[in-house]
């Protein structure tokens, strides 16, 4: 029996080179500047469906959430287990070698004592040590109605600052409604929202937490949180990949 993941083939070349190509100097200026990012389209429309089409199965995954039990918003989300589907686990190395630079920056930034290895497989040991043993890339889905509320994806001590997601729907046709939403919560000032607008294929990378603002007496710190406004119509799929491991 084939397995559904692999339904899904993206060759490691094409990732590889695809994430190559992006604009890497740009990236990491917005997200000084603003905490997060468009990738530019890192996955095909037939990837975008493949990777949808494994929602309704089991076995790709470890664990589904829904959201409206633990008051997290409404719609669902499924965590793939190990090992994650390669496409997931390919795009999700080569990412974090492009990005633990930019989160080394803002550590030092930030004054913070932690800095992050170049490799992800060196990260993960270090998530494992300190017992964050689960995968947590997941698969989100969403149905009329559904909406996903502010907030942060920290799994233990172990944090990886910024993280990844893929809009695998199409906006406007698929689903209408459900923008991806990001907040900054600047010092004793109100939060700030920003609606990212995301094609299907396209990733935004962004804060999990916390970034470093420079002003005009000092770098100070501002924090984020994500969420999704509610669909209106339609289904909307969405692919997150996050960096660190879950306790
Ligand atoms: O569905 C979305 O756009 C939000 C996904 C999300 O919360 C995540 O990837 O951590
Ligand atoms: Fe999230």
């Amino acid at each position: 029996m084939t397995s559904p993941a692999s339904a899904c083939v993206m060759p490691a070349g094409r990732l590889a080179a695809l994430v190559d190509g992006l604009d890497w100097e740009r990236i990491g200026a917005d997200l000084d500047e603003a905490g997060h990012a468009l990738t530019g389209p890192l996955l095909t429309p037939s990837e975008c469906s493949g990777l949808s089409a494994l929602y309704e199965h089991d076995q790709p995954f470890r664990s589904r959430v829904v959201m409206e039990r633990h008051g997290f918003g409404k719609g669902e989300y499924k965590y793939f287990a190990d090992p994650l589907p390669e496409a997931v686990a390919n795009l999700r190395a080569l990412l974090y070698r492009r990005l633990a630079p930019v989160a080394n920056r803002w550590a030092t930034a930030m004054a913070l004592d932690h800095r992050y290895p170049a490799d992800h497989g060196e990260f993960l040991d270090r998530c494992h040590a300190a017992g964050q043993r689960r995968p947590t890339p997941l698969l989100l889905k969403y149905r009329p109605g559904d909406y996903n509320c502010l907030h942060q994806d920290l799994y233990g001590e172990t944090v990886f600052p910024l993280q990844m997601a893929v809009l695998l729907s199409v906006p406007g046709t698929d689903f209408s409604g459900g923008e991806f939403v990001l907040t900054e919560q600047r010092p004793r000032m109100q939060s700030r929202a920003t609606v990212v607008p995301l094609s299907q294929g396209m990733g935004v990378v962004f804060a999990v937490d916390q970034r470093p603002v420079q002003g005009i007496r000092g770098t100070y710190r501002v924090r984020h949180r994500h969420g999704v406004s509610l669909l209106r119509s339609g289904e909307r799929f969405m692919l997150g990949i996050i960096f660190h491991d879950a306790a």
